[in-house]
């Protein structure tokens, strides 16, 4: 169980191989449209199994709304979502049951718990993100009526770096790739891991428009501290860049700044957010994955009883998780902006006075 969010309270459950994985989103004002097509939409293009590029397990991902929505609309109490696995396949496990996977959680989920549900990585695998993007479906919904959208692709796999950035083109590709021109190198550099037996990281950029200045904190609840926690708490997300991010470091005031015009800033070097409260412009983030840590090349590792030995995993992976992975950050992101902009309605005397007189 986990649970995000201020107003809009959000909590998972379930695990890769049990019955299903859901959510209960807490927070939602009621009267907002809950567009079912539009939620079964986003967990299509997270679900796995559709491609070479992905994990051959094989799951529909249809979405059930189990209560919170009435003829249509949001009724303002919980609405709980559920989604049932369908393609386990626990037994291809059974060869690592007491064997940690070098990369993945089983070592510490098991000295921290002291059992190991080997189903496929139990809670710690991502299929838990289906739910995730349940959830930050409905918040996207929310703050589209408010005139806010979140787009995002793939911007890097293995290094090999997108040059244009076009998030129409990302919704076509089956890699969600920004950019055509780099797509077949990029699509290679998976492939190739994948013959070898091996896997690759990626980047995404995630973009979120149409945000009003005045989201977040100056310290403590600072917008682009809590876009990153939910960034960081994605499985395999090992570094996120608000703007430009780690290049800033070695940039100059004078080229870092955006300089200030009547109309807004001339760059966008800040990535939309300035002492911690978003400022009118974009928000942009690099959320950097790790290559898959489940791959069929033999390993070093130890077992439950900590002996060493060298083994050849079997079942079914992504050999790039941030292609997948991109549509869990801007589920996430939706639901850290929409959360924002409910704690935001009572910010100011202005604001409230608006509302009860
Ligand atoms: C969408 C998505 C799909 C993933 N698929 C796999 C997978 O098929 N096999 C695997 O070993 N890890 C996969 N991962 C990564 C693991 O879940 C993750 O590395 C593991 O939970 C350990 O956590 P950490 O990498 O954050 O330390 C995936 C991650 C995401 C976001
Ligand atoms: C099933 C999904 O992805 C899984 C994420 C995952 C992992 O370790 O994170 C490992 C693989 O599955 P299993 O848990 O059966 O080993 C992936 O197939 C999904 O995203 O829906």
């Amino acid at each position: 169980m986990n649970s995000f969010g201020q107003k809009l309270r959000f909590s998972t459950f379930g695990e890769s191989h049990g019955v299903a994985l859901g959510c209960i989103l807490d927070g939602v004002p009621a009267g907002l449209k809950i567009d079912e097509k539009f939620i079964q939409s986003e967990l299509d293009r997270r679900k796995p199994g559709k491609s070479e590029f992905e994990t051959a397990r094989k799951e529909a991902d249809k979405v059930e709304i189990l209560s919170g929505v009435f003829e249509g609309l949001s009724t303002g109490t919980p609405i709980a979502m559920v989604i049932y696995n369908t393609n386990q396949k626990s037994k291809d496990y059974s060869n690592i049951k007491d064997i940690f996977r070098p990369g993945h959680a089983d070592f510490t989920y098991f000295h921290k718990y002291g059992l190991r549900d080997y189903r496929g990585g139990g809670r710690s695998s991502a299929r838990e993100t289906a739910a995730r993007v349940a959830a930050g479906a409905i918040a996207k919904l929310m703050i589209k009526e408010l005139g806010i959208e979140v787009k995002s692709g793939i911007c890097e796999i293995d290094g090999i770096k997108s040059k244009n950035l076009n998030y129409e083109a990302a919704k076509k590709s089956i890699i969600f790739a920004l950019d055509a021109e780099m797509e077949d190198a990029q699509k290679e550099a998976i492939l190739n891991a994948k013959n070898e037996h091996d896997s690759v990281g990626g980047v995404s950029r995630v973009k979120i428009s149409g945000v009003p200045v005045g989201l977040g904190q100056p310290l403590y609840y600072k917008l682009d501290g809590v876009l990153a926690d939910a960034m960081m708490g994605i499985n395999a997300v090992k570094a996120v860049e608000i703007g430009d991010g780690i290049l800033s470091s070695s940039a100059k005031g004078s080229d870092n700044n955006d300089e200030i015009r009547s109309n807004g800033f001339e760059s966008n070097h800040a990535g939309g957010i300035l002492g911690g409260i978003s400022n009118g412009d974009d928000i942009i983030l690099n959320v950097h994955f790790k290559p898959t840590p489940s791959i069929f090349k033999e390993q070093h590792t130890v077992n439950t009883k900590n002996e060493e030995l060298d083994f050849s995993l079997k079942g079914r992976h992504d050999p790039c998780v941030a292609i997948r992975g991109t549509i869990v950050c801007e589920a996430m992101a939706a639901l850290v902006i929409a959360d924002m902009c409910l704690l935001n309605m009572g910010s100011n005397m202005d604001g409230i006075l608006k509302y009860y007189k």
